[in-house]
């Protein structure tokens, strides 16, 4: 369920090879987060997804069906509709990555497909002879342009004399387009070109050549909303941006560690530390307050005493995650996340242009506090990015256990990441060029020391927060 350009193409690439899982159709499936798709359900999810009608215990399954969407996590929709329509005994799987870094390579994502729309304007005027084709004007322009909004653009319905003009066109776009689209899209590359060249025709081209120049055609593809994106000034979007959401951020912080300096057990993990460790050690440990070596002493202590350290810990809220279990993180009510961070979504979020979200996508806390609202905790595996690159055995390991599969592929011999993602281009031919995806996209381009440090101070608190929230602690993103 996220985050995006967290590693989740890895972990699903990951997912594919275990015998036991189903993966689906597309990566991205966009059932839950976009209403078109959620209202076209339960169809939709019947052909793609194939969830089972009937909940039956996760052992008994001969295999899982699963997708990934990485923006379902930075929905305020997605968790409540997938609780509803789900089975109970579902994974969720929410791959974090270091938001700093998150943010880097969404924005390198972006500049990606800004190259790859103005490398293909380009390779239309250096190849505009043998284009020509598909500027011809014709009799039939609407039929053609209409026919090519078609997913079958060789219907009945088109004239064999256009039919073949636009097999002529689209064999030049293959050739001169070289794997390259004009947009980022769902459909099929031949497809978009080719939509592309048809409106282009019909709207920008009026002589049998390309327009006058390359700005001008670009500027009319602009127009055409071909070239609907525009590279961010991603200096400009995050001081906006935090601008926009520092008061939300600072407000929700204060209240959380003000309220939660009254009694101890109100205090959050990372503010309570010291104060915890201080009152653990004088109640189970006394004599190590007296001893210089405390830290071994309490560790041994704390081992010693079978438990009590550890019960005494949770009765008292000082749990931390690796002691032992945390306390679940209780919701005061439906309406909990209004005075929080969550007031800050309605400021954050810009449906009609992503790049105002840079900063919100990696606001974790509260997009995960909303989505605790409705699901357990017990059935959200968070993990982290940087251990799935690290050791994807254990954090496979892991997840295919909580589903209660065989023993899964990923420990043996000569086993890589290439075996995933090799089996993931093949099963998914589109996916890099539709999305602007890349294996390793944004660490070629170093991040600029300034936006570094914008971004770890304003990330700092939130993370920290989340930390609290979720029982688990991230200290590389500190
Ligand atoms: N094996 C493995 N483990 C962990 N992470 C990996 C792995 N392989 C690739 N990557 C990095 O994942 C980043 C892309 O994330 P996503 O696949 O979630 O992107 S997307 O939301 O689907 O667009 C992308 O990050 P950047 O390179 O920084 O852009 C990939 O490098």
């Amino acid at each position: 369920m996220g985050a995006q350009k967290g590693g989740t193409t890895a972990l699903h690439s990951y997912l594919m090879l275990h015998p036991q899982l189903n993966p689906p159709r597309k990566k991205e499936l966009h059932i839950f987060d976009i209403d078109r798709n959620f209202n076209s359900w339960p169809n939709q999810l019947k052909v793609a997804f194939r969830v089972p009608k009937q909940p039956i215990l996760k052992k008994q399954h001969e295999s899982i069906s699963f997708e990934s969407t990485p923006s379902y996590i930075a929905s305020t929709l997605a968790c409540e509709r997938m609780s509803t329509f789900l089975s109970p005994w579902t994974v969720y799987v929410l791959i974090l990555r270091d938001p700093v870094k998150r943010l880097w390579s969404e924005y390198n994502m972006k500049a990606r497909r800004i190259q790859n729309q103005d490398t293909t304007l380009q390779s239309l005027f250096d190849h505009a002879d043998d284009l020509a084709v598909c500027w011809t004007p014709t009799e039939n322009d609407d039929d053609a342009v209409d026919g090519a909004k078609s997913k079958d653009s060789s219907g009945d319905s088109v004239p064999p004399a256009e039919k073949m003009r636009r097999e002529h066109c689209q064999e030049a776009l293959d050739k001169h387009l070289d794997g390259s689209r004009v947009k980022a899209s769902q459909v099929s590359r031949r497809m978009v070109n080719l939509k592309f060249a048809m409106d282009f025709k019909r709207k920008c081209v009026d002589t049998a050549k390309l327009g006058a120049s390359i700005e001008e055609s670009r500027e009319c593809a602009r127009k055409l909303g071909v070239l609907r994106e525009t590279l961010p000034d991603i200096r400009q979007d995050i001081i906006q941006e935090t601008k926009s959401l520092q008061p939300c951020v600072d407000m929700a912080a204060g209240k959380q560690f003000s309220e939660a300096k009254v009694p101890v057990s109100a205090l959050p993990w990372t503010a309570r530390e010291q104060e915890c460790q201080g009152k653990l050690k004088t109640r189970i440990c006394p004599q190590c307050v007296r001893e210089a070596d405390s830290e071994g002493c309490v560790a041994k202590c704390f081992s010693a005493s079978n438990g009590t350290a550890q019960e005494l810990a949770i009765q008292m809220g000082c749990t931390p995650p690796d002691v032992g279990p945390y306390p679940s993180h209780k919701l005061r009510s439906p309406s909990a996340c209004s005075g929080d961070l969550c007031t800050c979504y309605p400021k954050a979020v810009n449906m009609a242009d992503i790049s105002k979200n840079f900063l919100w996508r990696g606001l974790y806390y509260p997009q995960v506090q909303q989505c605790l609202r409705y699901i357990p905790r017990s059935q959200l595996l968070i993990v982290d990015n940087d251990d799935l690159r690290r050791d994807p055995a254990s954090v496979l390991g892991k997840i295919t256990n909580e589903l209660g599969l065989r023993d899964a592929p990923y420990g043996g011999p000569g086993f890589t990441y290439a075996d995933a993602s090799n089996e993931f281009s093949r099963k998914y031919p589109e996916f890099a060029s539709t999305t602007g995806w890349s294996e390793d996209g944004s660490s070629s381009v170093p991040m600029p020391e300034d936006i570094e440090l914008m971004l770890r101070s304003f990330y700092a608190t939130p993370n920290k927060m989340l930390f609290d929230l979720i029982g688990k602690k991230f200290d590389h993103w500190l």
